[in-house]
């Protein structure tokens, strides 16, 4: 017996700008462990938005000056005026060329951290939903983890943008020109501390009023995308059904509703926009009236005045630069607590760690020992009760018994996809929670299940999904004797041939041989087939039965079945009801016995049409 370490339980962190490095365990690259102090692109970011925002503030008193020099020349004409502004203009043309070059650096360190720390937490969200049991699917939907991966990751990286590029130089520039403004003329300072808060809850309200709208808009849209979606998905059937204008009708109706919403949001924000040019207006022309009494009793110089309107106009843009920053944030927020939540989530079964059994000792013998359990999401319905069966090495045991009665549960506990609840499941008499999972899983078992899912790339790298380095001559093997190497060299492309999205260009038949040949290629000491033949047509039936007969030579196989005529030759046949085991025998003995087996055999007779009921009829009769 071999062991490998246990990988560890906890969360999977990102690395904030981190590469990955590659784990041998899983596969999989994993993050880097997330380091405690900030990178130096991040510090030297919020560095360069705080220059640029200080750079801001210095600009208005420059312009103030440079106006007074203008009205100087203005009423005296006197002197050079290029003489005179020219130190001034020159240091304002700095200004400016250096605020430009400090938006120029921060944006670019801006975007390059987030979008560096949105692919980190998208990898290590992806890693780590990969690692969650299957319990965890079981009970979400895969919309919202794929939306977690995209929408929320997105949200979060556009407030963290947000908050150091309008955030950090908002709030300097708020604060600094306050300080310019107050030292400019305290009277019109007050004067505009009352009124631009006041003006600015107004835009508050109608703000988040206008959020609002905007959230249903966006949820108008995502309905009228589902169904979009879910027709186009499903276009085979909506053809099938010739519900093309129902569909039409559905869609056009959602679309209607979203051109409605934002319709409705488009006059909400064009009053908003009415609104704040207005009040932002009445600002200037206030400010220009009271300043300009204070200017004629010569409390106030035209310069100073200038500079005041100048730096107001910049508070009154980084106020409401705030507020709406604020709506964002809250938003980041909630969405960053979302993917942190899958982030830190920890699976009850890990991926691997554990022990693995040399391939030469390795013998294939299953035992479900007294197992009960229940589904994690049905706590109080038990599925399997005090359940025992042994699968013998090298030999084929069909599982029988009422849909629902829980066949599929046994191949799952096989496959540890869950745990019992009580009892214990071994392989060559070691429990398998002592077990390596992933060897188990990679390395043991070969899984075909009725309905094989491909993935939308080559026959060769479907194959290949099952041995991740088995060389081409491996691969080749593998679909020979999965039946399958004939029809694909019949292809153009051979194992090169796409086979689209989830197999939509095979036939059922080809598809199976394929999950097959994708299960063969590991050579697994156990094979688990559910239902494997159930969806072909008896043609497509024989050819993959023949590939499993000769896959199943010598190997453990559980063969669990609807179709009783499929189980006959199987070394064993055990009939489950309400979760246990209530028959066992072969297929002669059951029928001797006259038990449930035999009901099942009469009543799928009656079900089935008349050449085959003969068949399976006639085999009664002649062996019992
Ligand atoms: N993921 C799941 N979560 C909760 N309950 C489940 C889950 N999968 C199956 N069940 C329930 O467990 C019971 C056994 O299901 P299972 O699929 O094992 O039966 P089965 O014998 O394989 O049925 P069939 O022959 O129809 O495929 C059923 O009542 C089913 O509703």
């Amino acid at each position: 017996v071999t062991v490998k370490p246990l990988l560890p339980a906890g969360p999977v962190l990102p690395h904030h700008a981190g590469a990955l490095v590659s784990s041998r365990d899983s596969g999989w690259p994993r993050p880097r462990q997330a380091v405690a102090t900030p990178p130096l692109p991040d510090i030297l970011g919020c560095q360069l938005a705080l220059g640029a925002a200080l750079v801001n503030v210095q600009i208005p008193l420059l312009l103030g000056q440079l106006v007074e020099i203008v009205a100087k020349y203005t009423r005296d004409h006197a002197g050079s005026f290029l003489t005179e502004s020219r130190s001034l203009s020159t240091h304002l043309l700095l200004l400016y060329g250096l605020q430009g070059l400090l938006t120029f650096g921060y944006l670019v360190l801006l975007s390059r951290i987030g979008e560096r720390m949105a692919v980190d937490l998208r990898r290590a969200l992806f890693c780590n939903l990969l690692r969650q049991d299957i319990e965890f699917f079981d009970a979400k939907k895969t919309g919202q983890l794929v939306s977690r991966l995209t929408t929320d990751v997105q949200e979060f990286k556009s407030s963290f943008k947000l908050v150091i590029s309008q955030g950090l130089r908002s709030c300097t520039q708020v604060a600094g020109c306050l300080v310019s403004l107050s030292m400019l003329s305290t009277r019109l300072t007050l004067l505009l501390m009352v009124a631009t808060p006041a003006l600015m809850g107004v835009g508050t309200l109608m703000g988040s009023a206008l959020r609002k709208l905007s959230r249903q808009c966006q949820e108008q849209v995502a309905k009228a995308t589902g169904v979009a979606d879910e027709a186009l998905g499903n276009v085979r059937t909506v053809r099938a059904f010739a519900m093309e204008q129902r569909e039409e009708e559905r869609y056009g109706a959602e679309l209607e509703g979203s051109r409605c919403k934002a319709e409705e949001l488009g006059r909400g924000i064009a009053l908003f926009q009415g609104l704040s040019n207005i009040a932002f207006n009445c600002m200037v022309l206030g400010t220009l009236f009271v300043g300009g009494s204070l200017v004629a009793g010569q409390q106030l110089t035209g310069g100073d005045l200038m500079s005041f309107l100048v730096a107001s106009q910049t508070v009154q843009r980084s106020m409401a630069n705030l507020s709406i920053l604020f709506g964002q944030v809250v938003r980041g927020l909630s969405a960053g607590a979302r993917v942190f939540e899958y982030m830190t989530l920890s699976p009850g079964i890990p991926l691997s760690g554990g022990c693995s059994l040399p391939r030469e000792h390795l013998r294939g013998s299953i035992t479900f020992h007294n197992v009960s359990f229940s589904y994690p999401c049905r706590p109080s319905f038990p599925v399997l009760r005090d359940f025992s069966l042994t699968l013998p090495p090298g030999k084929i045991v069909a599982l029988v018994g009422q849909s629902g009665g829980g066949k599929t549960t046994v191949a799952s506990l096989l496959e540890r996809f869950y745990d019992p609840t009580a009892g214990v499941v071994t392989l060559d008499g070691q429990d398998l929670r002592t077990l390596d999972p992933s060897w188990l899983r990679s390395q043991v078992i070969g899984f075909i299940s009725q309905e094989p899912v491909l993935f939308g790339t080559t026959i060769m790298e479907n194959i290949r999904f099952g041995k991740v380095d088995a060389s081409d001559e491996e691969v080749y093997a593998a679909a020979r004797e999965a039946n399958a190497h004939e029809f694909i060299t019949s292809f153009p492309e051979g194992y090169n041939t796409i086979v689209g999205e989830r197999g939509a260009t095979l036939s059922g038949g080809q598809k199976q041989r394929l999950a097959i040949a994708r299960a063969l290629i590991k050579q697994p000491a156990v094979l688990i087939l559910d239902e494997a033949t159930s969806a072909l047509d008896s043609e497509s039936e024989r050819v993959v039965q023949e590939a499993l007969d000769r896959a199943s030579a010598g190997r453990t196989v559980l063969v669990i079945a609807h179709r009783l005529s499929t189980v006959r030759a199987a070394h064993r046949i055990v009939v489950m009801a309400h979760g246990r085991v209530c028959e066992v025998g072969t297929h002669e003995e059951l029928l001797k016995k006259g038990g449930l087996y035999s009901e099942l055999i009469r009543r799928q007779a009656l079900d089935t049409p008349p050449p085959e009921a003969a068949q399976v009829l006639g085999h009664r009769h002649s062996k019992s």
